[in-house]
């Protein structure tokens, strides 16, 4: 039973989720595969993907260890689920990251580790699946998670170079693409509470990243789960080459409104004073 749609709303799917181990892949896969989609988890640790299958109620669940990186492991596994499945009608490609650092410190080592991570391993299997899967098979969906605010991410300077990256990979393919009725989409959360978050990142980072949500609190994974399983579903069959922002308005304003230096005496918004017509 789904909290949000109906049950069987994706039966006789197969989906890939990348980084399915963890955070948003782990509850994208569980709720994919609650709703009866096949669901294959990648990543590079058996275990954590192992973990998530055995959250999934209905055994719909596989775990495969792909680096996504690798351009033999990426050819493997997803002909490795064509083999066993058939088909993949929808590809997920969560798995990501980055480190928090000023840009004048990042090495050219560590700028390329987040480009191979997001841009180019996005799109190593992005092409595979479609190539191997949804081109000959007639179709097919992908989404792609990035991240906002699109206006730049100060202190992952690699991250935001490689998040626009696939923003326009996915707007490019679905022009491209269309003709195989490949639809792809981004989903841009701004800040969700996974445990990678909350641990990952220095504490002061952490503790004040509510109060820049004009909404003034984090994303749940679910939330950004649900939005795939739409787009998967036939009410996202007409939804391609868009990203979808799921950020509690942090994109359009960083920090809550009005800011304290913008009340007025009384406390309220400031607010200017009309003036008389023609001065
Ligand atoms: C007003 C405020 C505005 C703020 C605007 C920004 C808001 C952003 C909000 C943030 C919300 C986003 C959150 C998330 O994305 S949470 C999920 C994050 N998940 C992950 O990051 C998981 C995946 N990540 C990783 O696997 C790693 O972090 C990494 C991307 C680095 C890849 O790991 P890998 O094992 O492949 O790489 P290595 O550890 O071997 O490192 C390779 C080289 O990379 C450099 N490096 C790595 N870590 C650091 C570091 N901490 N500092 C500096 N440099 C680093 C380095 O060159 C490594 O090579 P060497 O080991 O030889 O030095
Ligand atoms: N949490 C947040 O605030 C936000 C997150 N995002 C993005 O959403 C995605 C998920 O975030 P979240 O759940 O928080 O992060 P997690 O760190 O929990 O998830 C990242 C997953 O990616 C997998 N992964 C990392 N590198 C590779 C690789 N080379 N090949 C295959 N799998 C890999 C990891 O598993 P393993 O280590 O076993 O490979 C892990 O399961 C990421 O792209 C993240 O940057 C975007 C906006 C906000």
């Amino acid at each position: 039973m789904n909290e949000i749609f109906r049950d069987g709303l994706l039966d006789g799917q197969v989906a890939i989720v990348t980084g399915g181990g963890s955070g948003i892949g782990r509850v994208t896969a569980i709720e994919l595969a609650s709703l009866g989609a096949h669901v294959v988890v990648f990543g590079r640790r058996e275990e954590p993907l192992t973990e998530t299958c055995a959250l999934v109620p209905s055994g719909r669940c596989e775990a495969v260890v792909c680096d996504i990186r690798e351009e033999d492991e990426v050819d493997a596994a997803v002909d490795g689920v064509l083999a066993r499945h058939g088909r993949i009608d929808l590809l997920v490609n969560n798995a990501g990251g980055q480190f928090l650092t000023p840009a004048e410190l990042i090495t050219p080592k560590g700028f390329r580790t987040v480009i191979r991570l997001n841009l180019e391993g996005t799109w190593l299997m992005t092409h595979a699946v479609a190539t191997k899967a949804m081109i000959p098979g007639g179709g097919g969906k992908v989404v792609s998670i990035t991240m906002t605010p699109h206006t730049g991410l100060p202190g992952m300077t690699h991250s935001s170079a490689s998040r626009a990256g696939i923003e326009s990979l996915m707007k490019t393919l679905s022009i491209e693409w269309a003709r195989f009725d490949i639809r792809l989409n981004a989903i841009a959360p701004g800040i969700v509470g996974t445990d990678t978050f909350l641990t990952k990142y220095p504490s002061q980072f952490v503790e004040g990243a509510a109060e820049t949500v004009p909404l003034q609190r984090l994303g749940t994974p679910e939330q950004i789960a649900w939005m795939v399983c739409q787009l998967a579903s036939p009410a996202g069959d007409y939804t391609t080459g868009s990203v979808i922002t799921i950020d509690g308005a942090r994109d359009n304003h960083i920090g809550a409104w009005p800011p304290e230096r913008e009340l007025g005496p009384d406390g309220k918004p400031a607010q200017e004073v009309r003036r008389p017509r023609g001065r």
